[in-house]
């Protein structure tokens, strides 16, 4: 018997069905459920990780459960420490860029350069705040974050673990007769208030009433499990569930209740009554909404915008829910109360309280930390997969300076071991373990740096088609976009082809307002600098990007170059064969980009923008587990503007008001393999990994019963005097909007869309066309659109929605009028992006 995986092997797995065959075995599936309580005490001073992640790292251990911590103690980073970390001078940081710039031959590299969510060792961050206010000191310092966006949420991932822990997990299956662990939810929650949906259909209403209400008891953590069955028309589910029950408060004293339904069966047909239970809940039930990360279903009444709705006591949702199945089930007056819901909502919404301002707790001298003789730009690096994108950042950077040697060595010898040599140059950007073997960008990485003409912040986006919603994150937050090109026989093709990345990205760039878009022909050295191939490609995407997505002939720049090899990208070029028909009075990449700052600034676009761009801040992780009773931290990315400690912020859609206690930012100490926190006295625009800290026992609270006040993916801005900076949240609004290429499937009322907005993805309705617009861009009103065809623009209402629970949660939004960034919206199906709108209004 073969011990070791051979060609057939791999063959034979590649047929398998990693979803749709067997199932876990339930001796497995228990033995497991067994074994989670231990890991997850192991865990309790790390973040981030799910249920089913220790679900899986348990069973891909084959249930050893040390090496099953062990595993996940690597994945998942530890929680800042509740202690303030030691403040660290000006002048001690001062000393260390010093000691570091010496120590790297006068050159500050790379390898004190990175700061990102996912804490790798070698790379660690000086913020823009040190850059800017050290900026005589740190001038060659740049700085690399990687986004940690939380998009992981929004869109389908890459399933993770090695392919040798798969096949290794499959081969044991295999021998075992059973397929790897479901990836399919394990557990539903269900508000007490469903769990009574229908004792008539399904039976339980009766059972967890009586067995519930004698279980109610206050116990620890006010988690109540009781055995029960299931009974309904499809048949009986007995005892293979446990049902949990969680009596939480809300800050109103009313309570609401969780109820988690467990599901340790592996038997397909009771899945399938599980599965039909679940989909009557959904289809007929409102408040149960969809938790992205880890699929459960979660149901809570403690929403702020369901604070509308009265919470009665646990005995009273009992009884009226029994006696209100029957009318429930009429359309008319599911209409009607789907149609006060969303008015409620959009109330609550408008209602939304604003706190008063607070002082920052310091007077800084901003004037003097944000006086900034030289131009700012941030450009987005987006194009077509394998275009080239992180080599020639790479190369952009070492190229400048700006990488230590010792650390490029390093990244050199890393590549040749893994046999991707050529990938050198794309690991100083892409820097994840998961990047790197799969020699795909997978998240947003901002890298800040400087030359003597402007200050860079570089967004490289990720072009894989699966990671559009990650790129259009990235776009939302750059001045101008640089579409990579690979320029090679077949690359620039496959690129622009119907199913390639190019055109998608830019008409995002367009429909995001890049102001300019450089189109960079990368790749050049693999034809020679073909002249001709240059020009052809060069008049087919002036074709496109001027007819058929909007840009003007002004706003696009052609450069070429080779990232490989770096030419023309910050020198000039040598090479005879471009030479000859580019000379060196035409400008390198670096030179039009330090232009492109230069006219940006002179037309006062972005050097000003820092200081008076609104303060906004997007969630990753949220964290109550703190000894201090009113601790608490929220952790995330600072996307524009700038706040300090002592002021205060207000979460949306949330709107649960925050006063920042105090600010830390990870900074890895290569030397002891650690990350230390660095208390800080404010925190701007592009900082990555955020540590926000509140002492506020009544808030903290708050979020512990209401999961909905502050959630990852949702933003927080600053409480300014004129309530200028807070952010609107809405679930309904009118949008210009501009048809991209549907594919043949035109839009009609009704026509379900994903809509995005920075980092923010809902699913949406376009509820009516109000007006077409013409090509002269007016206004034309029809009697009745009937739909909307390939690039139409018309003026249409959408309204969010949420299949499951026709609760739609708002989302955070401007009109273009008031906000250019946040006012415009970017609309996707079945997994192209299908048009771009600006906000009109919002309803
Ligand atoms: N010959 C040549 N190869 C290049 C050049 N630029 C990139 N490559 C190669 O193209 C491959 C892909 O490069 P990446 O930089 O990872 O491409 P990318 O666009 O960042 O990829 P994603 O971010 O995953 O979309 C690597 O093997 C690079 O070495 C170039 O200018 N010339």
């Amino acid at each position: 018997m073969a011990t070791y995986l051979e060609e057939d092997d791999l063959h034979d797995y590649a047929n398998d069905d990693y979803d749709e065959g067997d199932e876990i075995s339930p001796e497995d599936d228990e033995k497991i459920q067994e074994l989670i309580p231990q890991v997850k005490k192991e865990l309790s001073q790390y973040t981030g990780f799910t249920y089913d992640d220790i679900y899986n790292e348990i069973w891909e251990c084959y249930m050893e459960v040390d090496e099953a911590i062990s595993s996940l103690k690597k994945k998942f980073k530890k929680k800042p420490s509740s202690k303030p970390a030691p403040k660290e001078s000006k002048l001690a940081a001062l000393a260390k860029i010093k000691k570091s710039k010496s120590s790297s031959e006068g050159k500050v590299g790379l390898s004190g350069l990175a700061s990102r969510s996912n804490g790798n060792k070698d790379l660690k961050s000086i913020s823009i705040l040190d850059r800017l206010s050290l900026k005589n000191e740190t001038s060659s310092q740049p700085k690399v974050s990687r986004g940690n966006n939380n998009l992981d949420n929004l869109e389908s991932k890459p399933e993770g673990g090695s392919k040798l822990s798969k096949l290794a997990a499959l081969r044991l299956n295999k021998g075992r007769g059973i397929a790897p662990p479901q990836k399919e939810q394990k557990e539903l929650l269900i508000s007490k208030k469903d769990v009574n949906v229908d004792t008539r259909k399904f039976g339980i209403g009766k059972e967890i009433k009586e067995d519930l209400m004698k279980t109610i008891q206050p116990a620890k953590e006010n988690i109540f499990e009781l055995p029960c069955s299931i009974s309904s028309d499809y048949g009986s589910i007995f005892s293979k569930f446990s049902l949990k029950h969680e009596l939480l408060k809300s800050s109103t004293n009313s309570s609401f209740s969780i109820i988690t339904v467990k599901n340790s069966t592996s038997n397909p047909s009771i899945q399938n009554k599980v599965n039909q239970f679940d989909n009557f809940l959904h289809s007929t039930y409102l408040p149960v909404t969809k938790l992205k990360t880890n699929d459960k279903l979660i149901v809570s009444s403690g929403n702020k915008i369901k604070a509308n709705f009265t919470k009665p006591s646990p005995d009273d949702i009992v009884l009226s829910a029994q006696g209100n199945q029957v009318s429930n089930s009429n359309k008319d007056t599911e209409e009607i109360k789907e149609k006060k819901l969303v008015e409620d909502i959009t109330v609550g919404v408008k209602n939304l309280k604003i706190p008063k301002p607070t002082k920052p707790k310091k007077k800084l001298d901003l004037d003097s930390i944000f006086s900034n003789e030289k131009p700012n730009l941030s450009f987005a690096v987006i194009g077509h997969v394998d275009a080239g994108k992180s080599t020639l950042m790479g190369m952009f950077l070492k190229s400048l300076n700006k990488v230590n040697k010792n650390f490029l060595k390093k990244l050199e010898d890393e590549s040749a071991r893994a046999g991707k040599k050529s990938f050198a140059l794309a690991w100083i950007m892409d820097q994840t373990i998961d990047e790197r073997q799969r020699g795909v960008t997978v998240d947003i990485c901002t890298t800040a740096v400087d030359t003597n003409e402007a200050n860079f912040i570089i967004i490289d986006a990720p072009g894989h088609k699966d990671y559009v919603p990650r790129m259009i994150s990235g776009l939302s937050q750059a001045d101008i976009g640089l579409l990579i090109i690979d320029a090679n026989y077949d690359g620039f093709e496959s690129g622009f082809s119907y199913d390639g990345q190019t055109k998608e990205h830019a008409l995002l760039s367009y429909s995001l307002g890049m102001k300019k878009l450089v189109i960079v022909m990368n790749k050049l050295d693999m034809i020679d600098y073909d002249e001709e191939r240059y020009n052809d490609i060069e008049k087919r995407l002036r074709e496109f990007l001027v007819n058929d997505v909007g840009f003007t002939q002004e706003q696009l720049i052609f450069v070429p170059v080779s990232g490989i090899d770096g030419t023309n990208v910050s020198k000039k070029p040598t090479i005879k064969s471009l030479t000859s028909w580019y000379p060196n009075c035409k400008p390198t990449l670096l030179e039009i980009l330090e232009n492109e700052a230069k006219v940006l600034h002179a037309a006062n676009e972005s050097s000003k923008s820092i200081f008076e761009e609104k303060f906004l801040f997007q969630i990753s992780d949220i964290s109550t587990d703190y000894h201090q009773a009113s601790e608490f931290s929220i952790t995330g990315r600072v996307n524009s503007g700038f706040i300090q400690t002592g002021e205060t912020v207000i979460s949306s859609p949330g709107g649960l008001p925050l006063q920042i206690d105090s600010i830390k930012t990870p900074e890895s100490d290569a030397s002891k393999d650690i990350e230390v926190y660095k208390e800080r006295d404010c925190t701007v625009k592009f900082d990555n990994n955020v540590f926000l800290f509140f002492k506020d026992k009544k808030a903290k609270d708050e979020l512990k019963s209401n999961i909905d006040l502050v959630r990852s993916g949702d933003l927080l801005s600053k409480v300014s005097v004129d309530d200028a900076g807070v952010i609107a949240s809405t679930i309904k609004f009118n949008c210009e909007l501009n048809l991209f290429d549907l594919r043949d499937i035109p839009l009609l009322p009704g026509s379900k869309v994903l809509v995005h907005s920075g980092g923010q993805e809902r699913p949406a309705e376009i509820t009516q066309f109000l007006y077409l617009i013409d090509s002269e861009k007016k206004k034309k009103k029809k009697k009745r659109i009937l739909h909307l065809g390939s690039y139409k623009r018309a003026v249409v209402e959408v309204k969010l929605i949420d299949e499951s629970t026709k609760l739609p949660r708002p989302i955070p939004l401007m009109t273009f009028e008031n906000d250019e960034r946040l006012g415009r919206i970017v609309f996707r199906r079945d997994g192209i992006t299908i048009g771009a709108g600006k906000i009109l209004e919002l309803l």
